[in-house]
Order: C-alpha cells, then structure tokens, then sequence
C-alpha cells in the first residue's frame, strides 16, 4: 500500500539530511511502528507521505501510495491523497479544533457531510450524539482525540497516519484510545511515537529511527524478544518496567545529534557502548533488517 524508497528530506542551512535515505513500506492490513528519540525525523517522514514537508524543505527518493508518486502530485491530486488515500492524527487534539467551534459544526463543515453521518462516525469511535452539540473545552482530551479519529475515518483513508496520537493523554486513556485504533481496522496504519513500548502493543513491524536513518527494521516481537542493534538495546533497556518501579532505568548516554553535526559513518557511533573504529568509516547498510556493522558477532557473543 505504501512503499517509501530511498526518502531523503533536507531542510535550508543544516549540515545533513534531516531524513537520511529511508525506505519503508506498510502493507495492506498492517499497521507499522515508527520508533526513535525525539529528532529522529519520524515526523518529517509522516508529513511527507501527507505531501506536508516545511516550505524550503528538499525531499528526493519515492513515497509511493497505491502505485502514485506523493512527491510528484500536483496540487488536486494531493487534495485527493489527503482526504481520500491518507489521513493523519496527530499529538494534540486540542490543537486540531478551533476552540469556538463545536463538534457537530467542526465535522459536517470540515469533512463536507451531514449530521447523519457525524452521528455514526462518533458512535464508530465511542461517542454519542449529543456530542455533536458540545465545545472542545466540554470534552476530555482523550473524548476530543476520537472527535479527531472520527475526522480522519471521514474520508475512509486507505492509510492512517497516527503521530505520537496517545503522547498527550494519561496511561488509562492511553490504553483506551489504542484499543479503539486497534478495533478500527483501517486497512492501514503508520503509527509514529518515541515509546517503544507502546508500539508493541499496536504494531506488526517496527521501524527504529535514529539520525534519519532506519537502524533496525524487525516483526515486532523479534525486536523486543532479540535487538539486534546497540541503539535498539539501548532504547529497550532505557524504558522503564512495571516490575522494576522505583528503580531507573540506565538512559543511553549523550545526546541524538542536531542538524549540524556532520556524521561520518554510522550516526549512532558517537553514543555506542560498542563502537570500533571502523564504524565511523562508512554507513552501514541494512542486513537482515539492522544496520550495524557488528551486529551478527554481538550476536553472537550474547548468552
Ligand atoms: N519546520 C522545520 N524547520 C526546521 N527544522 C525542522 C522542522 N521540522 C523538523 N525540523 C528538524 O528536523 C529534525 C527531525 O525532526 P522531526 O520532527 O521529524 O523528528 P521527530 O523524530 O518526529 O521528533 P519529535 O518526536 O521531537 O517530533 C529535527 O532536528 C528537527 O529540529
């Protein structure tokens, strides 16, 4: 359904690429994870398959939806693919809804239906009716995230974009609202957080992120069961557990790199607990779904 290839985004008077040749693909009744640090250039890449990049911005490579060029629409063929191909949900529903506005009027005028259908999409996403009557003020944050859900179905996206979609809600509503993007079944869905974590509690396949570029691409219980890239690793070990409360975990030291940082060889090199020199002398390539030169031997050295 959709096929990223070789994406590259540059943005004016930055010293690399903010996406750095990344190549992706969600396939029918898949929902794919998009995981890093913040930085990573997980939202450039969502915005891009919108067609959505920052004026300035220069994009090369392929999004191709459905066997069509995003980065070659013009601009009624990018109305379409906004409306009809692909939908986005983004962090803060607040943000995405004049305050003035209610419910029923933001629906109807916005997405171009009637009542009837508002109604019905409201009770698809667990809200009623009389809901159509209230302001966003008279909704809880996680009540105004499914008015917003309900917004993206309108169109019947073949893909929906979910951009950190739960970061803003407490842990309860959290589970809520991942629960009702699970019982959705949107043919499919690119779901973009920083939470590991929460990606596999949704996602079939996971892509990790790091400086641009896809460290580590693996089925999502084979990446949790066995990372095989130190930044994966790292990402796991730093998530704090359930089980372990009042204990923190051990953060991965030092920073993701800004824009301006020229990167030699692997980006993660600088923060690696198993670097050699030979890691900062060319970019890795992706074998067997991870990008790390060492891989197969840390592998091999686990217990
Ligand atoms: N409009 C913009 N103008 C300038 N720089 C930008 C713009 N949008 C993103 N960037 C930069 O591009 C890089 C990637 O940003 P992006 O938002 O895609 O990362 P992210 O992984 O989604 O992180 P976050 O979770 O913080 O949003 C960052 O260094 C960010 O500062």
């Amino acid at each position: 359904m959709l096929s990223i290839e070789d994406l590259t985004v540059r943005l004016p008077h930055t010293a690399r690429p903010a996406v750095d040749g990344l190549s992706l693909t969600v396939a029918e009744n898949e929902t794919v994870g998009l995981v890093g640090e913040s930085g990573s250039g997980k939202s450039l890449t969502s915005r891009a398959v919108l067609g959505l990049l920052p004026p300035k911005a220069e994009a090369t490579g392929k999004i191709m939806m459905d066997g069509a060029d995003v980065l070659a629409m013009n601009r009624a063929e990018l109305r379409q693919h906004r409306t009809r191909s692909v939908a986005m949900i983004y962090q803060d529903p607040r943000a995405a809804i004049s305050p003035f506005r209610r419910v029923g009027d933001f629906l109807t005028e916005t997405i171009a239906m009637d009542r009837a259908a508002a109604a019905g999409l409201l009770e698809t996403v667990g809200l009623r009716e009389s809901h159509l009557r209230n302001r966003p003020h008279e909704l809880s944050g996680g009540m105004l995230q499914r008015v917003v859900i309900a917004a993206a179905l309108a169109g019947r996206p073949r893909l929906l974009l979910a951009d950190e979609p739960t970061t803003a809600l407490d842990v309860t509503t959290q589970a809520e609202i991942i629960a009702l993007l699970r019982r959705l079944r949107v043919p499919g869905m690119l779901f973009v957080t920083h939470d590991l974590e929460l990606a596999a509690t949704i996602c079939d396949r996971v892509y990790v992120m790091y400086a641009g570029r896809v460290m580590e691409t693996r089925p999502t219980g084979e990446l949790f069961r066995d990372p095989r890239h130190p930044y994966t690793a790292g990402l796991l070990a730093a998530t704090p557990r359930l089980d372990e409360l009042g204990t923190l975990p051990p953060a991965i030291p030092g920073r993701p790199p800004d824009l301006l940082a020229h990167l030699p060889g692997c980006p993660f090199a600088p923060r690696c607990p198993h670097v050699l020199d030979s890691c900062t002398a060319g970019v890795p390539g992706l074998v067997g779904g991870v990008a790390c030169l060492r891989a197969e031997e840390l592998c091999d050295e686990r217990p």
